[in-house]
This record gives C-alpha cells, structure tokens and sequence, in this order.
C-alpha cells in the first residue's frame, strides 16, 4: 500500500485553486521547458547517488574532515561528469556555486575556484599555444587550478600588489618573488591544501622597467607527491607568462592594459546569478515556513494565524520575492550583453569593454548586497528556528555576504561605476547601457504613478544623481582641488549615483522582459503584480534620491504607499504557488523550514536528534567538570 505523502494541511490549502501555471515560470527561469527537462534529470542523477550523501550533518565533523569529506565528495562529482545526461558544460555550471551543487557540497567546493577562474583565465588570457598546453590538461583534471591574485597587503589594489615578476632575457625565464610578509598570496580558494598550479598575477618586470600586473602561470606542487615544489614559500618559481607579452625579449602592450582583468569581470558577471539562486532558496524556505507557523492573535479569539497573514510578514517577504525575478532577469540579460562583448574583444573590438566593466561591477555589486539583504529578512522572519544552522540560512548568508567582498569589494566596485557614468555623463559618447546619460532628458513635469511613469523617475533619478555628483566635483575643482582629492570628497555622491543606476538597469530589465515575454495572461499578471510591488518598494526605501531629481510629492509618495500595501495583500494568496515554481528540491533547499511537504516541527526534531551531544543522557564533560563545580561549594 503506497505510503500517504504528508502534506502540511495549511500548506495543502495555499496550493488549492492556484490562478497560474506553476510549469510556466518555472521554464521561464530554466530558460525554456527542455532546460527544465535537463535540470530535472540532472538533479535526479546527482542526488540518487547514495555515495553523496553525508553520513553525518556536516556541521558535526572536525575542519580536516570537512575538508576531506567535500573533496571526497567532489572528486566523485567529477567522475560522474562524464556520463551526465546533460552534458559537461550544464553539469559543471549546475555544479558550482549555490544550486544542484550546494545540495551535494555543503561547505563548499574544493575544486570550484578550478572551474569558475583557472580555466577561464586560461581561456581568456592565454595564447593559442599556451591553450593548446594547459587547456587539455585541465579539462582532463589532470592539473587542479586556481587564481592567486589577492594578498595579504592587497585585494583590491592591482597596482599595488607586490609579487614580482622578472624576466631574465638571458636564461628567457621569469622569477617570481613574494619581497615581504604582505606579498604572500592569501585568500585564493583551493590554494592551501587542494591546487597543484595557479594562475598568479604578479607585477610584470622587464629591462628594469614595471609593465603592471599580468598573469602568469605557476606550478604548485608535485603532481605525483602533491608536496610543494622547493621554494615555493618564497614562490621562487620558473612561471610562465600567460598572454606572453614578451616577444623575443621585448615587452609588446596589450591593446587595452585591463584585458588583464577579464576574469573578474566574468566572475563578476556568474555572481549575479548565483547570489539569486541562493536569495530563491532564502525565500522559498521563509516563505513555505511563515505558511506553516501559527503564532499570536490577529482577530481576539480567533486561533492562531499564519504568520504569513500579518502584513508586517508580507512586508518582509515579498519584496525579496519579487527581487528574485528581477534579479534573474538582469543577470540574464549582462549575461548576453557579456557574451556580446567578449566575442567583439575576441576580434579585437574593445568598443563594449567600459560597458560591460562598468554593468558588471554595478549588478554584482547591487545583487550581492540586495541579497544579503534580503535573506537576513528571511532569517529574521523565521524567528529562532531561523537561528537554527540546520535551517541552512546562516550557510546561506555566508555564501551570499562573502559576494559583496570577493571579486571585488562593493565600494570599489560602485566607485568604478561611478567613473563610467561621470565619464559617459562628461563626454556624451559611449555608453551603452547608460544612453540616458547622452542627450537632454526632458523630464515630466508632473509625476505619473503608473509603471511606465515610475520607470522614468528612475531614470531622472539615475541621471540626476550623476549630475549631483559632478556638480560636486566641480564646485571642488573650482575651489582649487586636486581631482583626486575631489574624487574622495564626492564620494558619497558618486555612490549614490553609481546605486541608482543599477537600480535602473534593474527595473529597466523586469519591465522590458515582461513586455517583451510570451507570458500567458496569469502569468503575466503575478509577474507584473510582483514587478509593480519590486519598483514602489526600492522608490519607497530611496525616496530621498526621487525627492531630489524630480517633481516627486509628498501626495505621490502617499498613493504609492497605498499602492504598495494593496499589492502586498493582492501577491499574499500566491506567495506559496510562486516559490513552489522555482522547483527547488529539498535536497537543494537542505532546510526543515523549507521543506516541500511543510512537516517541519518533526524534521526540526529529526535534525537535533543528529547531534553528537544528543547520542546520550548525561556528556563525559560532566563528570569532568561541572561535577567538580557543583560539589566545590565555591
Ligand atoms: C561557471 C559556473 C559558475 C557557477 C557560479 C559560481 C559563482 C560563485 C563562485 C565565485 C568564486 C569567486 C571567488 C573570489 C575570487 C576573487 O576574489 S579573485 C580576486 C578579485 N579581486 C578583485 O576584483 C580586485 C578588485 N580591484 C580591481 O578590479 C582594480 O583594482 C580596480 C578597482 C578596478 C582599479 O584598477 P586600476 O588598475 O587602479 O584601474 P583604475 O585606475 O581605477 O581605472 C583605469 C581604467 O581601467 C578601467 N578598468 C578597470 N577595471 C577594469 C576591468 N575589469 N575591465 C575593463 N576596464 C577596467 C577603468 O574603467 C578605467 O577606465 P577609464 O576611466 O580610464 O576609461
Ligand atoms: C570568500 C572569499 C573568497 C576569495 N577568493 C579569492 C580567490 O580565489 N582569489 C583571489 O585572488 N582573491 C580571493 N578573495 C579575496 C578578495 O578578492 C578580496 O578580499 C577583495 O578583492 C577585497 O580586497 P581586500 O580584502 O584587500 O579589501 P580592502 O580593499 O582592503 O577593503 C577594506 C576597506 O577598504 C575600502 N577601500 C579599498 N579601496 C578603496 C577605494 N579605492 N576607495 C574607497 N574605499 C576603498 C573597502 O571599501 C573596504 O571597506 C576572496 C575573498 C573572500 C572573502
């Protein structure tokens, strides 16, 4: 007799009579009903592997046997990829990062940074030859690599790292130096114990003359004993220049000197997706949690209600609902704009590089700290069972908050923004994703609330802020300021202008795909419900910026509050239908808040039952100590 599936009755009702299809946006994110098929077999490939399954909860294991244990793990992946059904490319972009991957990797994985910098480093950077070396090697795992560019003295500032790089014409050979404490390379995943070779940046240092920083390629470790090769502490190495710009002993430039940083912008423009699969997760398990949890009183007498029911919960989680769309859609669409750019670079047309540069470092910046957010709402709104680790919300939160520094620290990143648009702004060429800043725009005297009107608040706010920022520089710049002291002092400014515009892109991007999608008409309407909420929230949280860039008034700020609260209660009856459309597995989720079938309270007591300190009544450490205490009559 087949066993009754429980299904939490509360959560049962908030799927009855659902007004839309749950498939379709569910395409719609995979990218199409086959990358749904795909995924679901992949998924079913992956996570039926009983060999994959931790014995016990990660958090219980030592830091060595963590380690050991996602490398086991890992490795095992690897030899799966081979006969995945979806092909190596879509497994090994399932595999990284928040999504299939997290289910199996929990802490992490060891050979990401191998994948997701190392070879598009190599791709990116290296010439035919080289390629035709090292790329092989590396698809085939017979060399794991990383990207060791961060520093103990320096992260952001290229310019100033200190590992040096001198070509010797003599022997034709570069030595790599670390010259001091700082210099040591320090953060690069997979560096310590895992990557047996590594992509360095490293100043480059030729005829007694610094050409900047250039990657290079460096042997690690033994590939039969893994033991570090001799000096490798002082890095003394015999590297090879990636990209060689040396020909015959003379240093040739490259056609733009950041070609250099193209990984990051690659990686820059992967986070953005990833930080949404992690916040998609963050909100489907506060969301199926604040349907299950009955807590208080609403009306005096009557039981317990949702917590979901409270607009102050709805109010939490909405907004990063509908973010998760929003986000998607703008990482899908820089992902295109990269894929545009790169293939121009390849032909050696850069005309799209300060474009994308400048996207890039605006959307990872927004959607990482947006994200990090968002999913500390989440936990929040989950009370302490959201405390819990097993929720999966604090591994969540580090995965997510780690993105606002790596890859670039956020400030560093919209400071670059900034550069762009005052640049664009100054010399009205360029710009291809900022074409406001080019040429007049006429504002609308008076405000217009519908979503076409709120749109172009965003863009007078986009615009007008820069203008703000570059009054300031001025006002500095007449008052006998040196520009980069200027800099610094607008740089409240240019941040706030370097914010908007990305929220603009952000908006612009939502809009635009549902004008633009093949959307059933329910569809269409949730997805327009939730665009039209995502807007009014982010006005409403910077109404400062709308104040002072349009005729925005006090009586538009009251409508769009109203609007804002009848929009909440209008999404409220679907929260449940709409996270159930990110097909998200448990396994994937790894949260007994989150879980499909709403049995929380006794998943929750499952986990606890897990820990080691729950295996017996009373711990060794009593009789240790606290017998002693007690008995010491202090
Ligand atoms: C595959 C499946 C995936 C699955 C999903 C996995 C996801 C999840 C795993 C993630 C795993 C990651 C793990 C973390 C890996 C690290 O963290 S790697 C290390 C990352 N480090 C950084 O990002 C360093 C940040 N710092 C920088 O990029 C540079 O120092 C800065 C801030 C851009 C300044 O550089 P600078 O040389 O001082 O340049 P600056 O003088 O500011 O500007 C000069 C010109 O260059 C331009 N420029 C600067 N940078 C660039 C650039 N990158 N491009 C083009 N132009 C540029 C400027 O716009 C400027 O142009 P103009 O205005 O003159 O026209
Ligand atoms: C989880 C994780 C994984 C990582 N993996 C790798 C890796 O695989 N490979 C690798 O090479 N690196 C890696 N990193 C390092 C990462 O890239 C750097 O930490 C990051 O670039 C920030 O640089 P920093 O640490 O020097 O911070 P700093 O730049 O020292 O930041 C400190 C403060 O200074 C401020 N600041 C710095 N410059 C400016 C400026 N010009 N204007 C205004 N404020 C400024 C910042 O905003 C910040 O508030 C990783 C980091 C993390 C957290």
């Amino acid at each position: 007799m087949s066993k009754e599936i429980y299904e939490n009755p509360d959560l049962k009702k908030e799927r009855q009579n659902c007004p839309f299809n749950k498939e379709e946006i569910t395409h719609l994110l995979d990218g199409g009903k086959e990358k749904t098929i795909e995924r679901k077999q992949l998924e079913n490939y992956i996570l039926s592997d009983e060999q994959l399954k931790d014995a016990v909860p990660m958090e219980y294991l030592s830091h060595a046997d963590k380690y050991a244990e996602e490398l086991r793990k890992a490795c095992l992946l690897m030899h799966k990829l081979a006969d995945s059904p979806a092909g190596q490319v879509p497994t090994l972009r399932a595999l990284m990062g928040a999504g299939l991957g997290s289910a199996v990797l929990k802490e992490g994985n060891p050979l990401a940074l191998h994948y997701v910098m190392f070879i598009p480093a190599l791709m990116g950077q290296g010439t035919i030859d080289q390629q035709a070396k090292w790329l092989e090697k590396a698809y085939n795992l017979n060399m794991i690599g990383t990207y060791a560019q961060t520093e103990l003295g320096h992260g952001t500032f290229l310019r100033g790292l200190e590992t040096r790089a001198t070509y010797d014409p003599k022997t034709q050979e570069f030595i790599l130096e670390s010259p001091s404490l700082t210099a040591y390379k320090w953060w690069p995943g997979s560096l310590g114990k895992t990557a047996n070779y590594a992509v360095v940046m490293a100043q480059l240092y030729t005829k007694g003359k610094c050409e900047g920083t250039h990657p290079f390629m460096v042997q690690l470790r033994d590939e039969e004993t893994h033991e570090p090769l001799p000096g490798i502490v002082n890095m003394w190495l015999n590297p090879v220049c990636i990209s060689s710009y040396i020909h015959y002993g003379t240093y040739v430039k490259p056609t733009n000197s950041k070609l250099s940083y193209a990984t990051m912008v690659f990686v820059r423009v992967v986070v953005c997706q990833d930080v949404t699969t992690n916040l998609r997760k963050a909100v489907t398990i506060a969301t199926r949690y604040s349907c299950v949890r009955r807590q208080s009183e609403l009306k005096p007498g009557d039981r317990e209600p949702q917590v979901m029911d409270y607009q102050a919960q709805q109010n939490k989680l909405l907004p990063p609902l509908a973010a998760t769309f929003a986000f998607q859609l703008a990482a899908d669409h820089l992902w295109n704009l990269y894929h545009t750019a790169n293939n121009n670079i390849e032909q050696g047309d850069l005309e799209l590089l300060p474009d994308l540069h400048g996207l890039s470092c605006a959307l990872k910046a927004l959607c990482s700290s947006e994200a990090a957010n968002f999913v500390e709402v989440c936990r929040q709104s989950c009370g302490g069972h959201g405390y819990m680790s097993c929720s999966n919300f604090p591994r969540i939160y580090g995965q997510v908050t780690a993105a606002e520094t790596y890859e670039g620290e956020n400030t560093v990143l919209w400071l670059q923004v900034a550069r762009y648009l005052v640049k664009t702004r100054k010399e009205q060429s360029g710009g291809l994703s900022v074409k406001y800043l080019i040429g007049e725009e006429k504002g609308p005297k008076t405000v217009d609330t519908t979503l076409e009107g709120i749109v172009k608040l965003y863009r007078r706010a986009a615009v007008g802020l820069v203008d703000v920022a570059i009054a300031e520089l001025d006002k500095s710049g007449r008052k006998g300021e040196a520009p980069h002291d200027a800099w610094n002092h607008a740089a409240v400014y240019l941040i706030k202008a370097a914010q908007a515009h990305a929220r603009l892109f952000v908006v612009e991007s939502f809009v635009d795909s549902l004008k633009e999608g093949k959307l059933s008409a329910p569809v269409r309407t949730v997805l327009s419900q939730l665009c039209e909420l995502f807007i009014i929230y982010w006005l409403l949280e910077r109404s400062g910026d709308f104040f002072l860039c349009s005729n925005l008034t006090k009586q538009d700020l009251l409508l769009l509050n109203s609007k804002y609260v009848e929009l909440l209660a209008a999404i409220r009856p679907q929260a449940v239908n709409l996270v159930d459309s990110f097909d998200l597995r448990d396994e994937v989720l790894n949260s007994p808040l989150g879980c499909w079938d709403g049995n929380v309270y006794q998943r929750l007591f499952d986990e606890a039952a897990k820990s080691p300190l729950n295996q017996s009544n009373v711990h060794e450490s009593f009789h240790k100590y606290l017998k002693p205490l007690l008995k010491s009559n202090l």
